[in-house]
């Protein structure tokens, strides 16, 4: 017999076709206390779960007795209990290296598009204030020969280094938790503290995961550090920015501009203070939103689920312990 999986995303077609080769399929909605309640032997038998952004912690755990994989169409996992899903020695699969790129154009996007007001000049155009020759009101600040600083020189990082530096002639400066040779030889990268990254960078770029270290490591004191020219990029996720500070600190005129797109709470509440500051550009969380990204994601979820599934797992597992 197939084991049973839950399906809490809309797949392609022939994603879904390969699939249900494998498993029997229940498609539901979402993971919500509702949805459970209503499909309480699907999650019974359940013994692997594939989709995004819901929360799976211990409560949802309860539900779920034989389960032995979870498979998240995304990098991130903040959104996961991993200590939970490994006492349960369950598998938890991710999507790492096949949006790599395409994040990282979304974070070149909004940084010229911060820095060229490429979205607010758009929008007077579009309500016929262009009337003659534009002045410096209309003027942006250059993006090519400035410094770079990265939060986070992983996978996303790395790219983002490389269309920097290549492309634009930019100085990289960056922090991780270690040092990167790879970035310091092929993009002449500078690691550096968090403090002197802030102080030096024309644009700080946030790659970073959710983690209990990282939540708020952007608040007002380290906003307060960045130069009054320079602008906040946030591609990580919302809850690492204090977005109340961040508020603060563009309505004080302590930082340039930001270029957002993760938020503390998604989707952006419509009475957002940052809806209404000309200087901020926020994205609906389209990090890695192509057809082309999307796709290779779902398929890369669902041959990491039947991989997990079938005791076959080579990659893409965070907590491969469980695997021995
Ligand atoms: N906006 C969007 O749509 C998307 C957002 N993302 C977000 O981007 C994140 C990064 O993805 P990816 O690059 O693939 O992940 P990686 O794991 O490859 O990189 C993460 C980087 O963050 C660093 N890091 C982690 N914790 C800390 C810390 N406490 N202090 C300093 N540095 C830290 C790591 O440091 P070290 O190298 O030293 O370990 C590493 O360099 C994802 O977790 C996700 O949240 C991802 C995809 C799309
Ligand atoms: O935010 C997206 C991800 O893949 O993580």
């Amino acid at each position: 017999m197939k084991p049973s999986v839950i399906l809490y995303k809309t797949l392609p077609d022939d994603l879904l076709v390969r699939l249900k080769n494998h498993f029997t399929v229940t498609q539901l909605k979402d993971l919500s206390p509702e949805t459970v309640r209503q499909n309480a032997q699907a999650f019974a038998e359940a013994e692997g779960i594939l989709g995004s952004s819901e929360k799976v912690d211990k409560a949802f755990l309860e539900h779920t007795p034989k389960l032995r994989a979870a498979s998240t169409v995304s990098v991130g996992y903040d959104n996961f209990d991993v200590d939970a899903l490994s006492e349960r020695h369950i598998a938890l699969m991710h999507t790492p290296t096949v949006l790599t790129e395409t994040v990282a154009d979304t974070i070149m996007t909004l940084v010229l598009a911060t820095a060229r007001r490429a979205v607010e000049v758009a929008e007077r155009v579009k309500v016929g204030e262009w009337k003659g020759s534009i002045g410096p009101d209309w003027f942006g600040i250059d993006v090519h020969h400035k410094t770079l600083g990265i939060l986070g020189m992983g996978r996303i990082g790395l790219a983002l280094a490389q269309r920097a530096h290549f492309g634009f002639s930019m100085t990289i400066l960056y922090n991780a938790r270690r040092h990167h040779q790879e970035a310091e030889e092929r993009f002449n990268a500078r690691y550096c503290d968090l403090d002197t990254l802030l102080a030096e960078s024309d644009f700080v770029c946030i790659s970073l995961p959710l983690t209990d270290e990282t939540y708020h490591l952007i608040g007002a004191e380290q906003l307060a550090k960045m130069k009054s020219s320079a602008i906040l990029i946030n591609a990580g996720r919302g809850p690492v920015v204090d977005e109340k500070a961040l508020i603060q600190a563009l309505v004080d005129g302590k930082i340039h501009a930001a270029g957002l797109d993760v938020f503390e709470q998604e989707p952006l509440p419509v009475d957002s203070p940052l809806l209404s500051l000309p200087n901020v550009v926020a994205l609906p969380h389209i990090g890695s939103a192509t057809h082309e990204t999307r796709y290779n994601m779902a398929a890369c979820a669902v041959d990491n689920l039947i991989a997990a599934l079938s005791g076959n797992v080579k990659e893409n597992c965070v907590n491969p312990q469980v695997l021995k």
